[in-house]
């Protein structure tokens, strides 16, 4: 057992999803089965028009008159009603992609015992456990998480990796330093698409703050009683994803009142509007509600990044 950090906050025993899943697979404990009112229905298939609009990001930067302006038009109305959207052709080097997984995956699978040097205070977001946990009568998501925070100019990421250290940082750096220069990018077309001058954001902003997560799902003997993740919207600016390789999705966004799963596109990263835009944009852009259902069979990565002024 590992030593239980002393805090003011009583948020109960966490079970430790990965290893209930390998010591009873079939048994879910109540705190991770949720109420029927939140359960997912995992048998919905949206109807074909309803998935999440795909951009072009080498249409936006290198498109002719016509390629930029009818992929602009997607953005906007990707903005507007979805709040989410994907991108394909981001020019981060797919070998990178690769790493980021394998580092992501990597860590997950190590003994417990070894995560769990690193691990996540009650009520805090930094380190490897279950974030968001408050109080000791909340559902539990069906998740594993490790937080790592980045500043500004100096990207601190700690020795989490006890074998190849370097490995992890480094990995994680240049990968972290190719989706800011992605973000600042978008938000210059998302100005433009707002009538704004395109370096608008950036100069609000300053150098925006970001923050990594990876989470991990693994499978569920019970996809319909768990969820992975909790509904909620994002307080950043932008949100950036990467849906492992082979992963079996889980997404789900809530369109017109009905949780739409967004299918991953191989190489592509999901991007999502944060309270931050929609509040600045005074609603015209919309941040909105998500969740993460879990599979029965495979487990997934996700690997997410936030930008938040
Ligand atoms: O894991 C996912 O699919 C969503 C992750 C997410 O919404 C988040 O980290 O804020
Ligand atoms: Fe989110």
């Amino acid at each position: 057992m590992a030593p239980v950090p002393i805090s003011p906050i009583n948020v109960g025993h966490i079970d430790d999803v990965q290893e209930l899943r390998k010591s009873g697979p079939a048994t879910i404990p109540e705190r991770f089965v949720r109420d029927m009112t939140e359960r997912p229905t995992l048998d919905t298939a949206p109807p074909s028009p309803n998935t999440v609009p795909v951009i072009d990001f080498s249409r936006l930067v290198k498109g002719n008159k016509e390629e930029h302006k009818s992929e602009m038009l997607e953005l906007t109305r990707a903005c507007e009603e979805w709040g989410f959207f994907q991108v394909i052709n981001h020019g981060i080097d797919l070998g990178l992609l690769k790493s980021i997984e394998k580092v992501a995956k990597d860590f997950f699978m190590l003994p417990l015992d070894e995560k769990q040097k690193h691990q996540m205070l009650p009520g805090t977001v930094q380190g490897y456990g279950q974030a968001f946990v408050f109080s000791e009568d909340q559902k539990l998501d069906w998740c594993n998480m490790l937080a790592l925070g980045l500043e500004p100019h100096f990207i601190r990421v700690p020795q989490l990796w006890p074998t190849e250290p370097l490995k992890f940082s480094e990995t994680v750096e240049i990968y972290s330093g190719e989706v800011r220069k992605l973000c600042q990018h978008l938000l210059e077309y998302i100005a433009m698409t707002l009538n704004l001058r395109a370096d608008f954001f950036e100069e609000m902003f300053g150098v925006a703050v970001q923050a990594i997560r990876m989470n991990y799902y693994p499978p569920c003997a019970r996809p319909d009683l768990v969820l992975g993740l909790s509904p909620h919207s994002d307080g950043s600016a932008l949100t950036v994803l990467q849906q492992g390789k082979g992963s079996p999705g889980g997404l789900q966004i809530l369109k017109d009142s009905i949780w739409v799963p967004v299918q991953p596109v191989p190489n592509a990263f999901v991007i999502n509007i944060g309270d931050t835009l929609e509040v600045l944009t005074n609603g015209k852009y919309k941040s909105v509600e998500h969740r993460a259902v879990t599979d029965r069979e495979k487990g997934q990565a996700l690997y997410r990044h936030i930008l938040c002024p």
